[in-house]
């Protein structure tokens, strides 16, 4: 049936996966709602348009097709999405922003219902454009809107979270977006900084450097969307999908400064042929380097930050990276190199033996008064001053009395940073989590903060069976941080049946969380459950700027 390949541009094709097939029924709706947003208006600056071919209500485009796009919105994952002049059928666009006028290539047809797009280039862009700062921006993969406003980016990430929430939570809009105080959609809470914010970045060496033909050419013309590969080794990041194409990266302004010199001492010697190091060939599987991981984290007592730099190789020979390390380490703010032995043939940084090779094996950060070591491998919020933002909504959603008598329920726990920190005003927390080294982290960081009223149990949340909830007591507030997927039916099953007064509902997928939120609110006709929340608030937060990422923290009250 069409629904199945229905396409919600707002969420992308991860629910498509995910979600049972009369789900889809509902993307129809969103797809139709964004086909019924009017274009904007043309800039004075743009160039008179083109006469529109005619396309009917039926137009479906052909397969490499080259077509003029205008781009009226941003999908989950950050593509632009896009139609024709008269026409409500959308292609996807990576690199497309809203309002831009554009030229690009059908790619791929997705069952009829939407397609798959390549820029070639940009006929007018809109007002919101601005100069990206890296030059990589467009082609890298991490920062796809770095070329739009920081006010414009917050704006279509507020309106993709509403659009969700009505289209496919069934909000009602007027409640969602009213004028008074109580409006359950609040502003989005932006970032303060917009660069430098991240605190861990991962970099991957490569046999070859990757570069798209139109930089080789240098052509004004529209290129063929093509990549090539370069003599040349590379460190860097990974070209968009790819896993064995490296783009090189010689500088980043997501990383902190430290983090940045580290970068550019290790881009300054390791093709040095006196040292002898290769990069690993993800096809030959022969070479020594594998990834470059460097994190930021505080020094609890002077709040300098401190630097560890984790090399993962195939191999265990520490003495080829001893030339390395002397180097870095006249960087003062390193305290911390390490080296993963990966000797496996997949692209994972995390290594089966883990060696010290400088300093001390952990760094630390703090997080809302209390202190947490990181090892290399450890999970951290990737963006620590905005994470003291979004924890601390997620505090005040939480609404402790602060007497201690409440018993709180931190679902998807990772390494126990939330309930630690409603620990102080909690009876007890409890922490449930499918990784057993997040688990094991978790239990680490309560010892070092001195929180003994803190339980975490490694358990996987998607399988849960009539047992789950017998070993603590009824949760009086409960908080859920899923992965992107969100939350399994059982779960939501589970949560509707104990009825806990308030679930705090903290999010990274706005549409998993519209899924699950109107679950929760409204039922699931189709397995008889009957909804027993309101919702109180959603307030979106920015914590990764120029990336498609949104967070949310959700307030449910039982009804
Ligand atoms: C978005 S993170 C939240 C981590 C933590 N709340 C924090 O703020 O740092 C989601 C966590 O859910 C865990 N997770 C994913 N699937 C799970 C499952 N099926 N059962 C339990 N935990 C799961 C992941 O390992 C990850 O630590």
């Amino acid at each position: 049936m069409a629904a199945a390949g229905a396409f919600s541009p707002l969420s992308g094709t991860l629910l498509r996966r995910r979600i049972p097939l009369h789900h889809h029924r509902r993307f129809l709706s969103i797809a139709a709602a964004a086909s019924e947003a009017p274009a904007p208006a043309p800039t004075p600056s743009q160039p008179p348009p083109p006469p529109p071919r005619p396309r009917g209500k039926g137009y479906f485009p052909k397969k490499n097709e080259i077509l003029e796009l205008t781009c009226e919105g941003l999908a989950f994952k950050g593509k632009g999405v896009c139609k024709v002049d008269g026409s409500s059928f959308v292609l996807l666009c990576d690199g497309a922003l809203p309002g831009e006028r554009l030229v690009a290539r059908v790619r791929r047809l997705r069952r009829g219902a939407f397609a798959e797009a390549a820029k070639l280039k940009t006929l007018s862009p809109h007002h919101d454009a601005v100069e990206a700062p890296c030059p990589l921006a467009a082609d890298c993969g991490g920062c796809k809107s770095q070329s739009l406003a920081y006010s414009a980016q917050i704006h279509h990430k507020y309106v993709q979270v509403r659009d969700l929430l009505v289209n496919f939570g069934k909000f009602d809009p007027r409640k969602l977006e009213s004028s008074d105080s109580d409006a359950i959609l609040k502003p989005i809470v932006p970032c303060d900084e917009i660069f430098r914010y991240r605190n861990k970045m991962e970099f991957s060496f490569g046999t070859k450097r990757w570069m798209k033909r139109e930089w080789k050419e240098e052509k004004e013309e529209v290129s063929k969307g093509e990549e090539l590969e370069t003599d040349g080794y590379s460190l860097g990041l990974h070209a968009p999908g790819f896993f064995d194409k490296v783009l090189h990266v010689e500088t980043c302004l997501l990383h902190s400064d430290p983090a940045d010199k580290v970068l550019a001492v290790v881009q300054g010697s390791w093709t040095d042929p006196a040292l002898g190091l290769t990069p690993y060939d993800v096809y030959k599987h022969t070479g020594f380097l594998k990834h470059l991981m460097i994190r930021t984290g505080r020094n609890v007592s002077t709040g300098a930050p401190e630097v560890m730099v984790n090399f993962v190789t195939s191999c265990y020979k520490p003495e080829l990276l001893v030339p390395l390390v002397d180097r870095i380490t006249k960087i003062s703010e390193v305290v911390s190199v390490v080296n993963n032995v990966n000797t496996s043939v997949g692209n994972t940084s995390v290594g089966e033996q883990e060696y010290t090779l400088y300093g001390k094996p952990t760094i630390t950060e703090m997080l809302r008064g209390l202190t947490f070591q990181i090892s290399a491998n450890s999970f951290f919020q990737t963006n620590t001053k905005q994470a003291d933002v979004l924890y601390k909504l997620i505090e005040d959603s939480a609404g402790l009395k602060g007497d201690g008598s409440e018993i709180v329920l931190d679902l998807f726990c990772g390494t126990g940073t939330i309930g630690l920190t409603l620990a102080r005003s909690a009876k007890h927390v409890y922490g449930y989590e499918v990784v057993p080294e997040a688990i094991a982290d978790a239990q680490k960081n309560a010892q070092l903060n001195g929180i003994s009223n803190a339980t975490f149990v490694q358990g996987d949340l998607n399988k849960i069976n009539v047992t789950f909830g017998k070993e603590f007591p009824k949760p009086d507030i409960i908080i859920s941080d899923p992965n992107r997927p969100g939350m399994h039916m059982k779960l939501i099953k589970w949560l509707l049946e104990v009825k806990a007064p308030r679930i705090v509902y903290v999010s990274c997928n706005p549409a998993t969380c519209a899924r699950d939120l109107d679950y929760l609110c409204h039922g699931v006709e189709e397995k008889g459950l009957s909804g027993c929340y309101e919702l109180k608030h959603v307030i979106p937060v920015d914590m990764f700027p120029h990336t498609p990422h949104i967070e949310c923290v959700c307030l449910l009250e039982l009804c």
